[in-house]
């Protein structure tokens, strides 16, 4: 990342990423949406956002991400609605430091609208809730609410009615990124995905687990992610998170999970990072002073 310009103050916050580490479709609603039951637990490794206060009223954003326009990126998206919300003409520059793949599965554009706005409610003194805030970025995309809220979480409906689970370990991951693009929609209008998975209580989520519903299509339709599955599953436990590509496999240790990632192939994209019950955009946000 370039060096921030000089002047004003610049507050950075991080824009973590999610795991999906269960996740069943137990049945499609009449907006053709479906419902899920998910484990969400957030990883200390993600993108980075600096935010620095304007009183014009205008947005910048740098850099540009490629193939995304300036009024559909999601940090922009994020900012026009808090500013709606507030009548006020506050504006802001917006530094992206983008790490995370799109279309990954690891939620790094949900996550960077849920830093956008907790990080703008601050700059801009709107006082607005967390229930407010997590109201408005449901309207972005459904993993925005637990981004926003900051918990791990045990998620139904589309992913917005979240029931805490503090207790959940916090193992080291080594997460595997095939270099392929899933395109969410095309998996959840798939007629061989299983959408009618028995609903479990939180309990049970929490003592078995569970599996990934979308693995099986997103492997058939994306062989990378069906082949590093294969690989991956060769030395531990590997799934899939979110619509894919990603894959995630759990360790007790950060030595353990480095050890596998130097045993993959030298193509493989991945990095090793830890398990966090509390998102780090909350630790820097509501750090106690
Ligand atoms: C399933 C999850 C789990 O985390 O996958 P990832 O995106 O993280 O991989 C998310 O909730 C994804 O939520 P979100 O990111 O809002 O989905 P979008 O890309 O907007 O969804 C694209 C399309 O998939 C379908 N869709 C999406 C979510 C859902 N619960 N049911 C659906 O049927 C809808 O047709 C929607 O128009
Ligand atoms: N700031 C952003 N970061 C990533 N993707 C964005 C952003 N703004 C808009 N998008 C769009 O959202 C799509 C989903 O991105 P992302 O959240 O990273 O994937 P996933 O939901 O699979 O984890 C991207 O393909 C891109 O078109």
């Amino acid at each position: 990342m370039a060096e921030l310009p000089a002047g004003g103050n610049w507050l950075s916050v991080p824009a973590p990423a999610k795991l999906n580490l269960m996740l069943h479709i137990t049945g499609r609603r009449d907006d053709g949406y479906h419902n899920l039951q998910t484990l969400f637990q957030f990883i200390d490794h993600g993108d980075d956002l600096h935010f620095r206060l304007r009183n014009d009223g205008e947005l910048t954003l740098t850099p540009a991400i490629e193939g995304v326009s300036f009024e559909d990126n999601l940090i922009i998206r994020a900012a026009r609605l808090l500013q709606k919300k507030s009548e006020k003409t506050l504006g802001a520059d917006i530094r992206l430091d983008k790490k995370l793949p799109m279309g990954g599965g690891l939620g790094g554009g949900s996550s960077d609208a849920a830093t956008t706005l907790l990080a703008l409610n601050q700059l801009w003194n709107l006082q607005l809730s967390l229930d407010e805030l997590a109201t408005l970025g449901l309207s972005l995309g459904a993993d925005v609410p637990v981004f926003v809220r900051g918990e791990a979480a045990f998620a139904e409906g589309v992913g917005e009615i979240l029931t805490p689970v503090p207790e959940l370990a916090e193992p080291w991951y080594l997460v595997v990124c095939p270099q392929v693009h899933v395109n969410t929609g095309k998996i959840f209008s798939h007629k061989g995905l299983t959408r009618d998975t028995d609903p479990i209580n939180i309990r049970t989520a929490l003592k078995q687990g569970g599996r990934n519903d979308c693995q099986a299509i997103v492997s058939m339709l994306y062989p990378e992610v069906g082949n590093t599955l294969n690989l991956l599953n060769k030395f531990n436990l590997a799934k899939m998170t979110g619509t894919g590509a990603c894959i995630f496999s759990s360790f007790g240790s950060e030595a353990e999970a480095i050890s596998v990632s130097e045993q993959l192939p030298a193509e493989y994209v991945a990095f090793v990072a830890k398990g966090v019950n509390q998102s780090p955009a909350h630790k820097v946000l509501f750090r106690p002073s």
